[in-house]
């Protein structure tokens, strides 16, 4: 027996598709209901690794925790990790399958669809439900005979499937017909009811909103959920980070992270963004530097891409001139050594650059990626023998040219020296990401900066807080059914 799916799909990418999916999946979790999350296709550079050291989208590794799971590989079939406009590493079943341009991708992609079902099919066989998230539009009609991550799966899965608008950016009455207009018949058949996304203001005002979706659309609206702010969950795409960002003002210190292109793993920071008196700023010009006390260079997917962007930007001098410590995660470790050779193409058309000459360390890609969940030991002088854990994804290989290791791998078998550091612990780089969720570690790190460690605020669980705002503004009635499970 195959367990039924609950789909979501949007009216557009960013309505909040993903967060919906934490909040039922923590709705049902909590219902005792055994559930897992699913997306066929992701596009998103914001990547997680599962225990087995397999590569899968950071959004859905949040909606397995919703779920109160460890995150696998099912609940992600395909991720597409862009290194530009037009190319893309795409990882299948949590391996590199192949890096293409977006055309190539488009005409292969059908070969792609047994896997999406044969992962679905193993949830369904393992939960008790499954809710599934869609990807952008379901309408967009000139990509649509190639869909593989929308409507066709909640044709195939025959799945109740919930429509999401963000009333937000307004047009939500033209962004809800008119989705619905454009499916197929027996495509809108699926869609069990509508939900409104991101309402700012008093929900009552939209009585009569409410009252016109559901005569024009004949579906009833599920619910008009408030806009909640400070989630504290990790977004998806790198878009979010260019919204205005309220808390970088008046904050005690302010640490700089260079907005480079293909930024990867971009919520390795929000640890850091969380704690008072801290904030984190997005950074896309030298001068905005003299804001921040500390700089950080996040991981890209496209690590020679964003030297060449660094040096046309005038960032190279002003990263030599810059006061603070500066710290390199993955790409931006590797930006940070004397030399980055790409010899085989593996990102972009390859080639090789002079790094920015901070760190004795030199990386050539390769054509084996390395993606594994670590466990560390920190030789950082403000940190000594901390131990972290995190995880790398990455496929250049960096040398240490002098004895300055920064941490200590600890694997099964052996430990092995990683990342780089500068003598006082200023200037430092590795390939761990999620460091800063290390709190003793990242504590140690802001205390060096010059911040008073705070007394710790009982911290409440977001996903409750999610899944409590959702299950309020939900039709009761109609949420039951759409999780009651046969
Ligand atoms: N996650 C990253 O920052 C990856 C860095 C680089 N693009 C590599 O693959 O080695």
């Amino acid at each position: 027996m195959l367990a039924p799916v609950l789909m979501v799909v949007g009216t557009a990418s960013s309505v909040g598709k993903s967060t919906l999916v934490s909040a039922l999946c923590r709705i049902a979790a909590r219902r005792g209901i055994r559930v897992a999350p699913f997306k066929a296709q992701n596009m998103s550079n914001n990547a997680a690794v599962t225990a087995n050291g397999e590569e899968i989208a950071r959004s859905i590794a949040v909606q397995a925790a919703a779920a109160k799971l460890t995150p696998s590989v099912q609940m992600n079939p395909i991720l597409i990790k862009p290194e530009g406009q037009r190319r893309s590493q795409i990882i299948v079943q949590g391996r590199p399958w192949q890096t293409l341009e977006a055309i190539d991708y488009w005409q292969r992609k059908h070969m792609l669809w047994e896997i999406v079902t044969s992962n679905l099919d193993s949830l369904r066989q393992t939960y008790d439900l499954v809710i599934a998230e869609g990807a952008g539009s379901p309408v967009e009609l000139n990509l649509k005979t190639h869909d593989i991550t929308n409507m066709r799966v909640a044709t195939y899965a025959q799945a109740q499937t919930l429509l999401v608008g963000d009333i937000d950016v307004g047009g939500i009455f033209a962004a809800m017909l008119g989705t619905l207009m454009l499916l197929e018949p027996e495509e809108r058949q699926l869609i069990a009811g509508l939900i409104v996304n991101r309402f700012r203001g008093d929900p009552d005002l939209f009585t009569d909103g409410i009252q016109i979706l559901e005569q024009r659309s004949h579906k009833p609206v599920l619910g008009v959920v408030p806009w909640l702010p400070q989630l504290g969950l990790p977004e998806e795409d790198a878009v979010a980070l260019e919204r205005p960002d309220q808390t970088t003002n008046n904050a005690a210190l302010t640490i700089g992270v260079i907005h480079l292109p293909a930024i990867a793993n971009f919520d390795d920071f929000d640890p850091l963004a969380q704690e008072s008196g801290v904030a984190v700023r997005y950074i896309n010009q030298p001068h905005e530097l003299q804001h921040c006390q500390a700089l950080i260079l996040p991981g890209t997917k496209h690590t020679l891409a964003a030297r060449q962007w660094l040096a046309e930007q005038g960032f190279d001098q002003a990263i030599q001139q810059f006061q603070g410590p500066i710290v390199g995660i993955c790409g931006g470790y590797q930006l940070l050594g004397q030399q980055i050779d790409d010899p085989n193409a593996v990102e972009g058309t390859g080639g090789g650059m002079a790094g920015l000459g901070l760190l004795p360390i030199t990386t050539i890609f390769q054509r084996h990626k390395q993606t594994r969940q670590v466990q560390a030991i920190s030789n950082l002088p403000w940190a000594n023998n901390y131990p972290l854990t995190g995880y790398e994804i990455h496929m250049g290989q960096t040398e240490l040219l002098a004895d300055q290791p920064a941490f200590r791998i600890e694997q099964a078998e052996s430990t092995h020296a990683d990342g780089c550091m500068r003598a006082d612990g200023k200037v430092w780089g590795c390939y761990i990401h999620g460091i800063f969720a290390n709190t003793e570690f990242r504590q140690a790190w802001l205390s060096s900066l010059g911040w008073q460690v705070q007394p710790a605020i009982q911290a409440i669980d977001p996903f409750e807080r999610l899944a409590d705002h959702v299950e309020q503004h939900l039709e009761p009635n109609l949420l039951a059914r759409l999780l009651e499970i046969s």
